[in-house]
């Protein structure tokens, strides 16, 4: 089999995969053994990623150094100390996680220069997993500090506002490009709790649609707001109108008629997570049948509590087994203390992915990408360029 390339790899000694395979919750000592000691790395060609936070892929470094600048006190001065009061390293459920969110976003928010170094960081590493295209989504409203109510974090109100967030965040993706040569585009996110905030998120979307904003997301508790609000909805026919793409988490945690509301209300176009849609087999042979995009985080997936904690029970493994569109996606490397490579490893080994299913799910993932026709063709011509295949041999 070629589908692993022998490159030494941050994935070799990464403490995720570590963790999750010592876990007494996860598969065979076997499969654990070797991601532990294997000095291969799963899938070396270039990728897609369409679901991950920008704010749960901060460096620690770089929290400690924001900080450090800031004069704001943390509870720990060295990455070592720091990491593990940020992650996540047993299933948790989904609340418990987003309240990770806490212990560093008060050091980013309301500062320009850490708001703009953190999406330049963020491009250089996923340049570095290997990515060519990333849409990478947050909220800017989680890091303002004026003109948003009510103003997060505890801050003191400022003069960063959601707009100029999103114009700095612009900045570093266009700088990091630039740098590193990859292509980064941003989603920007309404959140469940906060449906006040969505008219404006769609009014930012269409501000910036011509600066690297390419869709709206729903994202945050879904757990405890199972209907989107009339908020929501109204943004997403405003989406919807102007020609806005739209994703939206749903069937992470919640039941599968989130999922069903927002492919039919709020008019996805691509579903975050979506994995409890298999318990609706109506709606799944529907979704597959319109050959809907699932963004499947396989490492989230388990430490959030959305899934059963053993990977080779997984619903992407049905995904694939019914040729289903998917990505698969790190959603929040910070906290789950992962790369990219863990993911395409615990694939590979607890769900017997291989290099055919691997190109597939990239070339799939490129197909359902929000940029527009031309440079999606461009994008589809890389990879099918990186992947030795002509169109005409493609899946
Ligand atoms: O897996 C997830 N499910 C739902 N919401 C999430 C997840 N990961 C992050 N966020 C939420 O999205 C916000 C904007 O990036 C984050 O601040 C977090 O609250």
């Amino acid at each position: 089999m070629h589908i692993i390339a022998r490159r030494a790899a941050k994935s070799i000694d990464s403490p995720v995969l570590s963790s999750l395979c010592t876990s007494r919750l996860t598969g065979s000592r076997r499969l654990c053994t070797m991601a532990n000691h294997s000095p291969e790395q799963v899938f070396n060609k270039p990728k897609v990623e369409l679901h991950v936070h920008l704010d749960g892929a901060i460096r620690v470094q770089t929290i400690l150094e924001v900080a450090k600048r800031r004069g704001i006190s943390l509870p720990a001065n060295t990455v070592k100390e720091m990491t593990p009061l940020i992650i996540v390293r047993e299933p948790a459920t989904l609340s418990k996680f987003l309240g990770k969110f806490a212990e560093y976003m008060h050091v980013v928010a309301g500062d320009r220069e850490a708001i703009k170094r953190i999406a330049f960081e963020f491009v250089e590493d996923k340049a570095k997993e290997g990515v060519i295209y990333v849409e990478v989504r947050y909220s800017p409203h989680l890091l303002a500090n004026t003109q948003v109510d009510p103003i997060q974090w505890n801050q003191e109100e400022g003069d960063l506002s959601p707009d100029e967030v999103v114009r700095l965040v612009n900045e570093g993706l266009r700088e990091g490009e630039r740098a590193f040569d990859i292509k980064a585009r941003s989603i920007l996110c309404c959140m469940r709790h906060m449906p006040s905030w969505s008219m404006n998120v769609v009014e930012l979307c269409k501000k910036y649609r011509d600066e690297g904003v390419v869709a709206i997301d729903l994202a945050g508790d879904e757990s405890l707001n199972c209907e989107a609000n009339s908020e929501h909805r109204q943004a997403y026919e405003e989406a919807e109108r102007c020609g806005i793409h739209r994703t939206v988490h749903a069937g992470e945690v919640g039941p599968p008629t989130v999922v069903k509301e927002a492919v039919e209300v709020l008019k996805a176009e691509r579903v975050g997570h979506g994995y409890r849609t298999l318990e609706d087999q109506v709606l799944y042979r529907n979704l597959l049948a319109q050959d809907m995009h699932f963004e499947v985080c396989p490492i989230s997936s388990k430490l959030t509590g959305a899934c059963d904690s053993d990977f080779t029970k997984h619903p992407v493994i049905t995904f694939r087994k019914d040729k289903a569109n998917y990505s698969l996606n790190t959603d929040d490397p910070l906290i789950f203390n992962s790369s990219l490579h863990d993911d395409y490893s615990i694939a590979h080994q607890f769900m017997g992915f291989t290099e055919e299913e691997f190109k597939r799910l990239n070339i799939k993932s490129a197909e359902s990408c929000f940029l527009p026709e031309e440079e999606k063709r461009k994008l589809l011509d890389k990879l099918y360029d990186a992947y030795g295949m002509t169109q005409s041999t493609a899946f």
